[in-house]
């Protein structure tokens, strides 16, 4: 699927009568990416739920490729092509490595597990090794080649850093950035590792207590640490 821009107007949602977002507006243009920074418990993890369809949603409506998904249920924003991968790194800890990856197929030929194994060599390596024997770096890869196989047009990554090694941190960055520069796919990132997520992103949104504080472009943020320090309580170094 091509990348495909996402719209969302005055969005609120949250978890059964308690709002968690509120009245949240952003764009962003097919093949862009998005940085969704903030303090812990400011709404970001709960924003990508939404996004996917897994929240209660009280008001605002989601618009992939111009179609308006507000109503759509999780499974058919995943065929329209969302693509999710949580912060918990949802695998499977009793499949092996390639019975995760076959679940990502979605349809496509078993040959398209190259793709992914020449994405993540490491996880070649791997293939027969089950899911809970990985390293949290190998089970992040495990959960972002798996969700890259269903070829989504948007994804969305829940801090596909934490916990990782510089090394490793390094490494997914390079794969996200190569992946970004085919325009391919259009990706919103909620990162804490603030520097990371900004050489990264073509644009930035904070979020404080479930509303947008600020959004702009990642250059004003880099050049101004006071701000950065303001909006989300870290200088960059
Ligand atoms: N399943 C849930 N039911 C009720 N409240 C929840 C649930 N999940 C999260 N919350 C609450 O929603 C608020 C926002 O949490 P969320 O995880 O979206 O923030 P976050 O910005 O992603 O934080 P972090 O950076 O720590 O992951 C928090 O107050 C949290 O306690």
């Amino acid at each position: 699927m091509p990348a495909a821009p996402l719209d969302i107007q005055n969005l609120s949602a949250g978890y059964g009568p308690t709002r968690i977002i509120e009245g949240i507006s952003f764009s962003v243009k097919a093949g862009d990416r998005l940085a969704v920074l903030g303090r812990n418990g400011m709404g970001k993890t709960t924003l990508l739920a939404t996004l996917m369809g897994l929240t209660t949603r009280h008001a605002g409506e989601i618009r992939i490729a111009d179609q308006d998904v507000t109503a759509r249920r999780t499974s058919a924003r995943a065929d329209l092509g969302i693509g999710y991968v949580p912060q918990t790194r949802d695998i499977f800890a009793s499949l092996t490595v390639e019975e995760n990856l076959r679940t990502g197929l979605k349809g496509r030929p078993a040959s398209a597990l190259d793709e992914a194994y020449a994405m993540f060599p490491r996880l070649r390596e791997r293939r027969g090794n089950y899911g809970k024997q990985l390293s949290g770096g190998e089970q992040q890869m495990l959960s972002m080649a798996r969700t890259l196989l269903g070829k989504p047009s948007i994804l969305l990554l829940d801090e596909p850093l934490e916990g990782l090694a510089p090394v490793i941190c390094d490494e997914l960055m390079a794969l996200l950035a190569k992946l970004a520069a085919t325009s391919e796919v259009t990706i919103i990132l909620v990162e804490q590792q603030i520097e990371r997520a900004l050489d990264f992103a073509s644009s930035v949104m904070v979020m404080e207590r479930g509303r947008t504080s600020w959004t702009g472009t990642p250059d004003v943020l880099i050049a101004d640490r006071a701000l950065v320090d303001r909006l989300v309580g870290v200088g960059i170094h």
